[in-house]
């Protein structure tokens, strides 16, 4: 029903859910989807550590499986999607949150503590690696493959399972009467994954503030920590070592706001165009666009709606 469509703009925050029905108070799923870099992540990690629900990026799911194409050198993907799933279906994808009770080194997460999220792949730390620009490059390809996605799909509603019940233990401390329940973000979590998901959300901004965004993160991370900077040391002296060795090792090199841009659009316009599960508003989405939101602003946005639709008081109505 696209009356139930809302358009959330800086201006109209206060959003009346009066015509949603209450829904379930045991079970509750929220679906955030949206294009590359709209911050469904950042924003789902937040909500669901507000409210005490599992959470999980179903992106790195997508990404994991990328990796393995490329650690068997695997680039032309439609030629071997029978041999990728195989491997998808052996391998074990875990996504461990960690809790955060400090602020988040983006400043423009304010005073928000968003949780980190590590990616095991067969139980090795990939968190870093499923987010280099050669997966970047590739994922989208990966993902337009209708028997990757059937894979992925079975991968990411038995991850919900376990993510929710692990939550519902969570919760019995919990004074608010909160469900268990989970927050899964990623492209057709509302439309495909979770249909009849009890809240969705469709996360929207321009494509420059995107692209400035991640540039502002990948900046962020470069100055802020001194593993980054152990690391970079290491690099340089690799670097040297090679070239000692007659090697040619490059440079780590860093993108351009334009350059970034021209990647995120061109994996946006790879996952709306896509034949299986395209990227798409559901029709029953409420659809935010945080062009000139505050993170908090985004984030108590959702959890209020939440809130409202389990029947629980919402927290921020002056918003
Ligand atoms: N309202 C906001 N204002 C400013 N920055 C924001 C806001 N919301 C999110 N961000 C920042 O935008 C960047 C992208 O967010 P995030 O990684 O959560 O996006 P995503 O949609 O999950 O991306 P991808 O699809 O590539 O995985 C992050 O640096 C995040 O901190
Ligand atoms: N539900 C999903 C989640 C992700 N994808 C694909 C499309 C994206 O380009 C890629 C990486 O996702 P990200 O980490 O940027 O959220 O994975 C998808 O098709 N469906």
């Amino acid at each position: 029903m696209l009356s139930e469509c809302l358009q959330i703009s800086k201006t109209r925050l206060s959003t009346s859910l009066s015509r949603c029905q209450l829904v379930s108070r045991r079970n509750f799923t929220i679906a955030i989807d949206g294009p590359a870099a709209s911050g469904k992540s950042s924003t789902a990690r937040a909500v669901a550590q507000e409210l005490g629900f599992g959470y999980i990026d179903s992106g790195s799911i997508y990404r994991c499986a990328t990796l393995l194409a490329l650690r068997q050198n695997i680039t032309e993907i439609s030629k071997h999607t029978d041999d990728l799933v195989a491997m998808i279906l052996k391998s074990t994808v875990e996504i461990k949150v960690q809790p955060s009770n400090s602020l988040n080194a983006m400043p423009s997460l304010g005073r928000l503590a968003v949780p980190e999220v590590q990616v095991l792949l067969d139980g090795e730390d990939v968190s870093g690696e499923i987010r280099k620009p050669e997966v970047n490059r590739m994922v989208a390809k990966v993902a337009s493959e209708s028997s990757v996605r059937e894979a992925v799909l079975g991968i990411q509603r038995s991850m919900a399972a376990r993510a929710k019940t692990r939550s519902s233990q969570n919760q019995s401390a919990n004074n608010e009467g909160m469900p268990e329940g989970v927050v899964m973000d990623g492209r057709d979590i509302g439309t495909t994954i979770f249909p009849n998901a009890e809240l969705k959300i469709y996360l929207d901004a321009s494509a420059m503030a995107r692209a400035i965004r991640r540039w502002d993160e990948m900046n962020n991370q470069l100055k802020d920590t001194k593993q980054q900077q152990k690391q970079q040391k290491q690099q340089q002296q690799s670097a040297s070592d090679a070239q000692k060795a007659g090697s040619t090792t490059e440079a780590p090199t860093y993108p351009s706001v334009e350059e970034i841009a021209r990647e995120l659009e061109a994996r946006d316009y790879a996952d709306i165009n896509r034949e299986h599960s395209p990227l798409r508003i559901a029709s029953d989405a409420v659809v935010i666009d945080n062009t000139n939101l505050t993170f908090e602003q985004q984030v108590y946005t959702i959890t209020d709606l939440a809130r409202e639709r389990m029947g629980i008081k919402p927290k921020h109505a002056d918003l």
